[in-house]
């Protein structure tokens, strides 16, 4: 695996019972690169982010994370791993008894169990400024937020420990496109200020556009090409014509160029 490899999975295969989601998968994710991940619905997006971050025990393959074989590793050393990387599931995932803030702190407490407010509260406080959130969030519990909020706090917990990578499903899904703007520019900001490199699974054309490096697109149970978009249009594969240039693939260059 090379330095500038930050995720490298190889002949990656997981199934349900008689379902294959994925056979002899491969993928690579640069340092430092916004890598955009789209297939059709039910193709195995979640799941391949689930099999990367450990939470999904393939049946063969390999996976490495920022130098680290994630397959076979002990609780304790899969956990040393896991702070390294910061995750914002599809629904936000907030722990809805607790505040912004209690939420923000809750992986600072498992891994520095010696940080103790005020510290705890200033450290959630400025997580919580960086996702775009108003101070007066943080005292919040999820349910008085809007979805745009939610998905801001839930980017703040994701941001808690510091991490090198931010794995982010369909982050922008269920905001009105002026939301979703917003939130790729926090996205692609936060790259550049903390030196991130983000996995990001959209349906989102107008996110593909705007902040992805390169594209993999999941058919066919593995990923079938890797590229920058211009660099995928030139492929003649059916769903990835239809995709970027099909009648919402056009509007979203349309309105870029319009920008
Ligand atoms: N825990 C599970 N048990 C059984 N089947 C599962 C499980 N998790 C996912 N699947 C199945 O695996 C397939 C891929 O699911 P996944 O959620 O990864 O798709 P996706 O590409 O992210 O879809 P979408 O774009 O709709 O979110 C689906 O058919 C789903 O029903």
């Amino acid at each position: 695996m090379s330095s500038d490899t930050v995720i490298s999975v190889r002949g990656l295969r997981n199934s349900f019972g008689d379902q294959v989601i994925h056979e002899n998968l491969d993928l690579d994710v640069r340092r430092g690169e916004i890598l955009g991940v789209v297939g059709g619905s039910g193709t195995g997006k979640s799941v391949l982010m689930r099999s990367i971050i450990g939470l999904q025990i393939p049946d063969e393959g390999e996976i490495d994370v920022l130098g680290e074989n994630m397959i076979g590793r002990s609780e304790d050393e899969a956990k040393n791993i896991r702070r390294r990387w910061g995750v914002l599931f599809q629904n936000g995932a907030l722990f809805s008894t607790l505040t912004v803030a209690e939420n923000v702190e809750v992986p600072i407490r498992e891994y520095f169990p010696f940080i103790k407010p005020p510290l705890l509260d200033e450290i959630a406080g400025y997580k919580i400024a960086m996702s775009g959130l108003p101070a007066n969030a943080g005292p919040k519990y999820p349910s008085e937020l809007s979805g745009g909020m939610r998905k801001r706090a839930g980017l703040a917990r994701a941001l808690a420990l510091d991490p090198e990578l931010l794995f982010l499903d369909e982050p922008t899904a269920g905001l009105d496109p002026i939301g979703a703007a917003a939130f790729d520019e926090l996205i692609v900001g936060l790259k550049h200020k903390l030196e991130l490199t983000v996995f990001l699974i959209t349906h989102d054309l107008d996110t593909l556009w705007a902040i992805c490096d390169r594209v993999a697109v999941l058919a066919d149970q593995k990923v079938i090409a890797v590229g920058t978009i211009e660099e995928l249009l030139s492929l003649d594969h059916p769903w990835i014509q239809e995709y970027f240039n099909g009648p919402r693939g056009r509007a979203a260059v349309a309105s870029r160029k319009e920008d």
